[in-house]
């Protein structure tokens, strides 16, 4: 299993290369999850414009596709900027956004997946449950099922998309290849605050892109700094108003020593 220290030397190197993430991403979230990108030390460019998905992802190091607020004109640039992230080897992170809400969101997730392979999905558990097909409906773009509980979802799905799949919640999961590596950090009040599954999503892309083609230990790194970053801001919070300020200031501001004392990590057996 990896090591925190290994760990650690991953949110060196987001530190240390400023690595360029661009995210066809929600209304809801694309403020916060730039200023998380910026507060891990990556550098992030939201754009869905046809006539530029190839030049932006040209000179990304990651792409982020997020289907929060899907709409036909943005499905052609997700489908755009995919193409080119493929053909460039790029490696490209899908959050499915509500699978299983609307028939729409599932024809989508079924057309982007098929345009390619991510190298990694990150979803709550219902949204992976439904990426399974393991689930017909769900409630939007809140989980009603624990980790748990879509963990045979999610060695499913990495299956057949040959792709690191993460399951976020109480303990996130990282499932890959047969190996589950879980991460029990983070605060309860984090599912208050909108948006922050999305910014897990936006940050994995961040250590996609300075991965070298290890896209499960950037999911595992993505989700310890998430987590570790929540347990600090919530100790400092009276709410999620505050919580969503502190967070950001948790991630400009993790040490070294803060996040080695933290982080939680434990394996699974696959099943
Ligand atoms: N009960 C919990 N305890 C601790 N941490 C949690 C809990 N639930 C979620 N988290 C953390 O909150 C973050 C967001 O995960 P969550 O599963 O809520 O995403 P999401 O449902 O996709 O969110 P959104 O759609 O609002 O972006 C992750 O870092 C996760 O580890
Ligand atoms: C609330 C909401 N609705 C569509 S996307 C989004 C952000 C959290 O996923
Ligand atoms: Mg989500």
């Amino acid at each position: 299993m990896i090591q925190p220290l290994q760990l650690w030397h991953k949110v060196l190197a987001v530190r240390n290369n400023a690595p360029l993430v661009h995210n066809i991403t929600n209304y809801v979230v694309m403020n916060n999850t730039a200023n998380a990108l910026l507060a891990v030390g990556a550098s992030p460019v939201m754009a869905h414009a046809h006539e530029e998905m190839e030049d932006m992802v040209n000179i990304a190091g990651a792409l982020v596709v997020n289907i929060g607020t899907l709409d036909s004109y943005w499905v052609t640039s997700m489908l755009k900027a995919i193409g080119q992230a493929q053909q460039l080897q790029k490696p490209w992170v899908l959050d499915p956004v509500g699978a299983g809400a609307s028939q729409y969101r599932n024809q989508v997730l079924h057309q982007l997946l098929q345009a390619g392979s991510p190298a990694v999905i990150r979803g709550n558990a219902s949204e992976i449950l439904s990426l399974a097909n393991t689930v017909s409906a769900t409630k939007g773009v809140d989980s009603t099922h624990s980790s748990e509980q879509a963990l045979q979802a999610a060695q499913a799905v990495s299956a057949s998309f040959n792709t690191v799949v993460c399951v976020s919640g109480e303990t996130d999961f990282i499932v890959y290849n047969n190996t589950i590596t879980g991460v029990s950090n983070g605060h309860a009040l984090m599912t208050r605050v909108t948006g922050l599954g999305c910014t897990a999503s936006a940050i994995t892309g961040a250590f996609c892109a300075v991965a070298d083609g290890h896209y499960k230990d950037a999911a595992i790194a993505a989700m310890a700094v998430m987590g570790v970053a929540g347990e600090i801001a919530a100790a400092k919070s009276d709410g999620p108003g505050s919580l969503q300020m502190h967070f950001i200031d948790a991630l400009y501001n993790l040490s070294e020593e803060a996040f080695v004392n933290h982080v939680k990590l434990s394996t699974h057996e696959s099943f």
